[in-house]
């Protein structure tokens, strides 16, 4: 990357100038030169340098003044002063003024454009920051949180993008927040006030999706008793999330093709084309370029999805962020049940830190909200920790399915019942939860399980029954 294109000079002095600008040129760098500070003055009003060289006695404003105004209004400008009066006063408020560097003349020549070269490399970095504090700051919120560097870029194409429409595709492993990628895209885009829709097309029976998709006219299949608009109807002037799209049977992938390159489609037995206006953000844990080398997935969809691509590290690849998401998830999971905010013992964050995480964030997530109602005491200790993050490959296997479902059913819930009376009022998801934890933490043994709830050991067994998880479990 082409690090300067545009350097600036201010000299009254004409040879100082042509030496600057004949060394800078040959080392490929934009040189544009001034006579004087009030010139560049002038020309600042359109246009701005990537740094600016200027010497301090000038004919009308001075270079510490022009410094000055620098660094009221443009202080991301490294400026660089030069001066025959290497005196100590100069150098002290040229430092002083916030000047980049100080180059007493004569200078080596290839001494300054090193110099340049550095100035702009503190620029290029300063930009970079700054965009990723911009990301951030708009992420901020507390939704979606990460400082490790493969994460910081994620921010940085969000903050990139957020004046932009252009169609996304989101790579990474299940659980690593696409979706909240997706999200964060739209709401920091020029169409965050219209809707965003979400179409999981994994979820959906193949059968339905179409109709999902595209909607439907009344009559056109058995059971479309009234006319129902799709998602992509919904989502018009938004976005359309369309998750896991590598599932997508070949069929729809032909006919979003053409809404994509047509901007119109048909309700399902329609025959009025229907305009839409919609931005697609897709997402997927596949490798779609191996989807289409196996002729699953459409070269051409695959392209016109491709425009702009993001990745979603997993989560052992940014594992210096797990201390700040289990800090986060555990004190969202103690606002979700109303309960005393938990922290974690060192020793446990550290061995934590070291699992693959499999489910990636998702997985840490439920981990909190297990850790939350199932620690005993306001530290969470070694002890503490679910006995299938204790073990040599731990966290390697996902958790069985149904406890999965059961965490997942109980995240989309997001549970508000207060915990005040925790254990007397809960959702039938939450019961499931804490009963197979439960379980699990008393290897199957129903009656310590009962104890450890507060329940009598009728009370479980009805329990067991009506949650339909008796079989589940190990005895
Ligand atoms: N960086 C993050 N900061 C805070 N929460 C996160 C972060 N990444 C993911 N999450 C949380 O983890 C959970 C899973 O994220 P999300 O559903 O976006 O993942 P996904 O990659 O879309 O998963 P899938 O492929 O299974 O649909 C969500 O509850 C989300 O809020």
């Amino acid at each position: 990357m082409p690090l300067v294109e545009n350097i600036w000079i201010a000299d009254d002095d004409r040879s100082i100038r042509w030496v600057l600008e004949r060394a800078l040129q040959k080392a490929g760098i934009g040189v544009r030169s001034f006579e004087s500070a009030d010139q560049v003055i002038v020309a600042l009003r359109t246009q701005q340098p990537d740094a600016l060289m200027t010497d301090i006695r000038m004919p009308g404003t001075d270079g510490l003044h022009l410094l000055e105004r620098m660094q009221r209004e443009y202080p991301e400008i490294p400026v660089m002063i030069m001066t025959a009066h290497s005196d100590l006063e100069s150098a002290v408020s040229a430092y002083q003024g916030g000047a980049f560097e100080y180059l007493p003349k004569p200078f080596d020549v290839n001494e300054a454009v090193d110099l340049v070269r550095r100035a702009c490399k503190m620029r290029h970095e300063r930009d970079v920051s700054k965009d990723t504090e911009a990301a951030v700051n708009l992420l901020s919120g507390g939704d979606m949180i990460g400082h490790a560097p493969a994460m910081q870029e994620v921010f940085r194409a969000i903050g990139r993008l957020s004046k932009s429409s252009i169609t996304v595709l989101i790579t990474g492993e299940s659980g690593t927040g696409k979706e909240l990628v997706a999200k964060a895209l739209h709401t920091h885009s020029p169409r965050a006030n219209k809707p965003f829709i979400a179409l999981n097309t994994a979820a959906i029976p193949r059968e339905l999706l179409e109709s999902e998709l595209f909607g439907h006219e009344k009559g056109a299949f058995t059971g479309a008793y009234a006319q129902r608009k799709g998602r992509f109807e919904q989502a018009d002037g938004g976005a359309l999330f369309l998750d896991e799209i590598g599932d997508m049977p070949a069929e729809l992938q032909t006919r979003l093709l053409r809404v994509l390159a047509e901007g119109t489609f048909y309700r399902v037995g329609g025959h009025t084309p229907v305009k839409v206006d919609v931005r697609i953000i897709a997402a997927t844990h596949q490798n779609l370029e191996d989807l289409v080398n196996k002729g699953q997935f459409r070269e051409d969809l695959f392209h016109r999805l491709n425009v702009i691509r993001i990745h979603n590290p997993p989560l052992r690849e940014r594992r210096e962020d797990i201390p700040l998401l289990l800090n986060h998830f555990l004190h969202r999971a103690a606002e979700e049940l109303q309960v005393e905010s938990k922290t974690l013992a060192a020793r446990a964050t550290e061995h934590l830190q070291t699992l693959p995480w499999p489910g990636n964030v998702r997985q840490l997530e439920n981990t909190c909200r297990w850790l939350t109602v199932m620690a005993s005491g306001r530290e969470i200790v070694m002890d503490d920790l679910p006995s299938d993050l204790l073990e040599t490959d731990a966290g390697k296997a996902e958790m069985p399915g149904s406890w999965e479902k059961a965490l997942a059913l109980f995240a989309d819930n997001r549970l508000n019942k207060g915990a005040s009376n925790l254990l007397n009022d809960l959702s039938p998801i939450f019961e499931r939860i804490l009963l197979q934890a439960a379980l699990k933490k008393t290897g199957g043994r129903k009656i310590e399980a009962a104890e450890l709830l507060g329940w009598g050991r009728n009370t479980l067994t009805r329990k067991l029954k009506e949650l339909e998880i008796e079989g589940e479990v190990e005895k």
